[in-house]
């Protein structure tokens, strides 16, 4: 099959619509943008970043079945790109079973990595990966009765959650009530379902971004160097490429991650999550998406992770070359409150190989990532300490 890409705006232009218009789907639409593609952001609020720099843009409750595919039909996209876990992915099994678009990376991952549930059985009890012990629980009580089980300390967490939020750890029974409590308060979409995993004492962990795209016509699979990252309370706040792993580690977390992708199938960037000790690896969740800790691609490698998947999600070949070693680190919004200010960006940009992305969301809250430095070094320790301080110089303020 030939690509054929048109002019945005006219009976020729390919049109690509995400679902989700945050931070990383804003830099999945310039890149598609740089590339002559029509964009089309849709999130659940207004002024969401990648709606800044789309063509057009809707802002509509996504979860709701009926909205969510009277968007899609008028607006008729030939591509649909998930960007964020809470839409209502049954809409888009049938707009791909219909033939109407294709659905990144098919629209049975995004129903299998949209719920913990479905991505776990199918990793660890379909296709028999390493991951930590599990069960699920409707209520407290089944909470406190897995944690038993499976032994404290444990992680809970909604079943359609991300970056965090409604995850807990507890190391006592008693605090099994708070916990689900939490888990309820923190959920993207209310399920009344949590996962309870073991804790993994790892050493490090690691994004694997692999990516799926067309290369003399057949489907290739490529993987970027590890990516390294720290996370406090379950949300990402520094990252770092390459992770130094040993040869055995590095290629157990190769397997794991072709063959989790290869389950899931189509066209695209994927975020493989693994915890390593040693030699051992495990899975513990994907994106079929550009992943957050993957924005240090904008600066360590070849081609950004975004631009990788803009490139293969068209079905054009792709380049996961490392160029050096980088390291982006979190700008948080420190605050409650709209139209924020960011004082401090001079002496932020002034940290040797610097570079800041301001997301440009509405509204700022305490824990809500608004932007993210990233700096490059001789290794990733020089990487990390400049993205650090970076990120540390820029400073939101009310205004
Ligand atoms: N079973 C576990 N053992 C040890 N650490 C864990 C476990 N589960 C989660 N963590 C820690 O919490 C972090 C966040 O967990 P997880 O990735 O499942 O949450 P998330 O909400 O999906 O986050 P994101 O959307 O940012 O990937 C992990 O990266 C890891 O640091
Ligand atoms: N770990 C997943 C992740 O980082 N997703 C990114 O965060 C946005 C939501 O941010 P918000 O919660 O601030 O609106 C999503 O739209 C996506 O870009
Ligand atoms: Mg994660």
């Amino acid at each position: 099959m030939t690509v054929r890409l048109g002019t945005p705006l006219s009976d020729s232009a390919v049109r690509v619509m995400l679902l989700g218009a945050g931070e990383l789907g804003k830099e999945v639409a310039i890149e598609l943008q740089r590339l002559g593609v029509e964009v089309i952001a849709v999130d659940r609020y207004a002024n969401a970043p990648a709606m800044q720099v789309a063509h057009r843009s809707h802002v509509i409750p996504m979860t709701d079945p009926q909205v969510l595919n009277g968007v899609i039909l008028a607006e008729a996209p030939h591509i649909i790109v998930p960007e964020i876990e809470a839409i209502a992915t049954e809409v888009l099994a049938d707009i791909e079973a219909a033939g109407l678009a294709t659905v990144i990376p098919t629209a049975r991952a995004t129903q299998l990595t949209m719920n913990r549930e479905g991505i776990r059985r199918l990793a660890a009890e379909e296709l028999g990966l390493p991951t930590s012990p599990y069960a699920f629980a409707g209520s407290a009580a089944e909470l406190a009765e897995a944690a038993h089980t499976i032994g404290l300390p444990v992680f809970i967490k909604p079943v359609m959650s991300s970056s965090g939020k409604g995850q807990s750890m507890i190391d006592a029974i008693e605090d099994a009530a708070n916990a689900w409590a939490y888990a309820q308060s923190g959920g993207r979409v209310d399920t009344a379902r949590v996962i309870v995993e073991g804790r993994i004492d790892f050493d490090y962990e690691i994004t694997l971004l692999t990516v799926r795209s067309i290369r003399d016509g057949q489907i290739v699979t490529d993987f970027c160097a590890p990516i390294g990252h720290r996370q406090v309370k379950g949300d990402y706040v520094e990252s770092w490429q390459p992770q130094a792993m040993s040869a055995a580690a590095q290629a157990s977390a190769q397997d794991i991650a072709g063959k989790v992708t290869e389950a899931l199938g189509g066209l695209g960037v994927f975020g493989v999550e693994l915890f390593v000790k040693g030699d051992q690896v495990w899975f513990s969740e994907v994106s079929p998406r550009p992943h957050d800790t993957g924005l240090v691609t904008l600066a360590s490698q070849v081609m950004s992770e975004f631009a990788l998947h803009a490139r293969a999600i068209l079905g054009l070949p792709v380049d996961v070359t490392l160029r050096e070693p980088a390291a982006s680190a979190v700008i948080y919004g420190g605050m409650d409150a709209r139209g924020i200010a960011f004082e401090g960006v001079a002496e932020a940009l002034s940290v040797p190989t610097a570079d800041l992305r301001l997301f440009g969301k509405p509204e700022a809250f305490e824990r809500r990532r608004m932007g993210v430095a990233t700096a490059r070094g001789t290794d990733t320790d020089q990487a990390r300490e400049r993205a650090r301080e970076a990120a540390g110089r820029v400073r939101p303020v009310r205004v």
